[in-house]
């Protein structure tokens, strides 16, 4: 078994194009398959190095790992061996209409109601015409004879799936100035390169028809892939996610600080009948089925990936994050606040709460009270050190001695020490802050 993930490097790889990159991932670990990476570089006007770069590394970060990389453009002479099988069979027709031509012909087309397909025109020119047009400076473009009938095959997603070949145009595969199209070169790398299974986005559906009567038209067999469409991922306001627009992509989530790991959880199992969970890799693909996704678009919830960012985070221990928290912290720093931030930046607050500065909002009517909790609160020694105790211990003494209780006891206490109404444990917190600072912040508080 072996798959491919194949993006074209014309942009920044997008969440909807990584849940193809997970889905072909997680399909090639589950079944003890390889996982191939192919760049479809083959449009040299659209794909920059830069973006090329930019896939890996964003995989990367995602934490997938291939077992091959290919780069289309090392492999244009077998395309073109491949154009000169179809030539030779005569599959592949050379064309010279032009642009207005072509759409002169569509508009005919529909203006008679009948489909703007293309019409074949260029099947029954005379050898003598070709050289004439030859002759006069035009260089063919070259397209594929589709069969008639279609193509079908069994999706993994979609059920039972054809294409109806009579319906579609010929499509060029090999322009005028002799660059192969992705439709040739997908196929002939499929074919060559061994791979069994396609996992791709539904807009892909109509090539599939397309290129199984591409691979028998080279010979080879239709039945030996297995294709899986999923549909397409949408944007939290049901609108096309590209590679041109930037919000959605990998390179945005990592800046913003999110968790490889909780993206790659969320979208392995976003619009799937499983619900997403904080699972590792190797967890995930234990259950992995693509027959598991749901037919129908699914929309990206950043509010749901937060959440399970934060869970995923919950979950994550020191070692894993050390590197990445605030000079100085400590792993009872991280088991105190982790469950508290649905991003790791955010701990850059957690921190200064315990180890720096924060100005705690100004509380009419509570100085009695917070120095009166100054009063009360325990000295730190060597001998009684501060512990997870302290908080409970202090608190009691002063629900006695003030009468408050609930809500009217610790929120003031919670704002002075934290500048917040929520975070993590003033239980965990209190040791971590020390006596001195926690002292400094109810005096400022009470003043
Ligand atoms: N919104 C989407 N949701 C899910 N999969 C997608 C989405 N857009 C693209 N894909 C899939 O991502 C994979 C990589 O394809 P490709 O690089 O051509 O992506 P693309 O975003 O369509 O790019 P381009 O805009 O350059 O055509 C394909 O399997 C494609 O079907």
């Amino acid at each position: 078994m072996k798959l491919r993930f194949a993006p074209s490097p014309t942009g920044l790889l997008h969440v909807g194009n990584a849940r193809q990159a997970i889905a072909n991932a997680l399909h090639a670990r589950r079944y003890g398959g390889r996982f191939m990476l192919r760049i479809d570089d083959t449009d040299a006007e659209r794909s920059r190095e830069e973006y090329a770069a930019g896939i890996e590394q964003d995989l990367r970060w995602l934490g997938l790992e291939w077992d091959e990389l290919v780069r289309q453009s090392d492999r244009i002479a077998r395309y073109e061996a491949a154009a000169e099988t179809l030539k030779q069979s005569g599959r592949l027709y050379p064309c010279f209409e032009s642009e207005d031509e072509l759409r002169a012909k569509r508009e005919m087309r529909l203006r008679q109601n009948r489909p703007p397909i293309y019409d074949r025109a260029m099947l029954k020119l005379t050898p003598e015409q070709r050289a004439q047009a030859e002759a006069n400076g035009k260089r063919p473009y070259w397209r594929f004879r589709l069969s008639d009938g279609h193509a079908a095959w069994t999706d993994l997603v979609q059920g039972p799936s054809q294409v109806k070949l009579t319906a579609i145009s010929d499509p060029v595969l090999i322009r005028a100035d002799g660059t192969v199209l992705y439709t040739l070169a997908s196929v002939v790398d499929d074919l060559e390169l061994g791979i069994t299974h396609v996992l791709r986005g539904e807009d892909h559906v109509t090539n599939t028809g397309v290129q199984l009567d591409i691979v028998q038209a080279l010979g080879g067999r239709a039945d030996r892939f297995t294709f899986a469409h999923l549909p397409l991922l949408l944007d939290e306001a049901g609108g096309k996610l590209s590679k041109r627009f930037e919000g959605l992509s990998l390179r945005a989530l990592r800046q913003d600080g999110l968790e490889p790991a909780a993206v790659v959880s969320y979208l392995a199992r976003l619009g799937s009948s499983e619900d997403p969970q904080p699972l590792s890799f190797a967890e995930l693909a234990e259950t992995y089925d693509v027959r598991h996704v749901s037919k129908s678009p699914a929309r990206f919830d950043m509010r749901q990936l937060l959440a399970l960012n934060r869970r995923t985070m919950h979950l994550t221990p020191f070692e894993a994050v050390r590197d990445r928290l605030p000079e100085g912290a400590t792993e009872a720093f991280w088991l105190a606040v982790r469950g508290n931030v649905d991003m790791l930046v955010e701990l850059r607050h957690w921190w200064d709460v315990v180890g720096g500065a924060i100005v705690p909002p100004v509380q009419d009517g509570e100085s009695a009270f917070l120095l009166q909790a100054l009063e009360l609160l325990p000295p730190d020694t060597a001998e009684a050190p501060w512990s997870e105790a302290t908080w409970p211990n202090w608190t009691a003494a002063l629900r006695e001695a003030s009468g408050r209780k609930g809500k009217a006891l610790f929120l003031p206490l919670r704002l002075a020490l934290t500048g917040e109404e929520q975070g993590p444990e003033l239980r965990d917190l209190l040791p971590l802050m020390g006596h001195e600072r926690v002292a400094g912040r109810l005096r400022l508080a009470a003043s």
